[in-house]
């Protein structure tokens, strides 16, 4: 194993009376970073948080990296607020924006990391101009707005060819690929296989009673299924 496997467990399945303790107790259970899932109700047909509570759980003494998931619009404005809260990472939702140079080079100026979403329905050659410019895609392998349903098989196929992509690009063990939705010890095996290192789960970690079990599980899982291209990544000679 050469690429680093990323397990990022998504707080909208959290218990949101408790989050600050629920979030200490996933990060010690071994989480590597916490996807924060901001939805607007306009974007997507849902409403969860925004940058106030991102803000509650620095202060709660949570130093765990917050890899923010914006699927809402104004992504430019939200990117400034989530920068002073605290975050280190936004990715924004391709199909929300207009101008994708533009929206990526804000968030960098910001001195943040940038990932960019695909819905299951977009096609993930929109992408290829842009690759060299951004830290993580997220292929998204449910339509966003909800946790806890089920994982598209077809989005496998745009994972896999992200992959090849990234590869012919020289930036593979560069731009991450993330995978979320209905990621559990069932379906990671075929997304490690097709190309997927960074991992958000949300009902199948906090749905568990023990954290660690699951995140130690599929941490392995991940490492054993993955794609024969990251095992060996020093043809970039770095
Ligand atoms: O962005 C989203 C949903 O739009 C996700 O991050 C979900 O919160 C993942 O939940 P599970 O499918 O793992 O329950
Ligand atoms: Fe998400």
């Amino acid at each position: 194993m050469s690429q680093e496997i990323v397990i990022s467990p998504s707080i909208l399945s959290a218990d949101f009376a408790r989050l600050g303790e629920d979030v200490t107790r996933v990060i010690a259970a071994g989480a590597d970073r916490i996807h924060f899932d901001v939805m607007d109700n306009n974007y997507v047909p849902n409403l969860s948080f925004g940058a106030p509570i991102c803000k509650a759980l620095r202060d709660y003494g949570i130093s765990a990296p917050i890899d923010v998931h914006l699927m809402t619009n104004e992504v430019e404005r939200l990117a400034r607020y989530f920068k002073e809260a605290g975050a280190n990472h936004i990715t924004f939702s391709y199909e929300a924006i207009t101008h994708t140079d533009r929206t990526i080079n804000l968030i960098k100026e910001l001195g943040l990391s940038v990932g960019i979403a695909i819905n299951p329905g977009t096609p993930v050659e929109l992408l290829y101009p842009v690759l060299e410019q951004l830290d993580l895609v997220l292929i998204m392998t449910v339509n966003p707005g909800f946790g806890g349903q089920k994982f598209l098989p077809y989005t496998l196929a745009k994972i896999e060819a992200l992959r090849q992509e990234l590869k012919r690009q020289n930036l593979l063990g560069k731009v991450e690929i993330q995978v979320d939705g209905g990621v559990n010890a069932d379906t990671i095996r075929v997304l490690a296989h097709a190309g997927a290192t960074n991992f958000v789960a949300g009902s199948a970690i906090f749905d568990a009673e023990d954290y660690a079990q699951v995140i130690t599980n599929l941490r392995e899982l991940a490492i054993e299924h993955e794609s024969p291209d990251y095992v060996d990544l020093s043809f970039r000679g770095e």
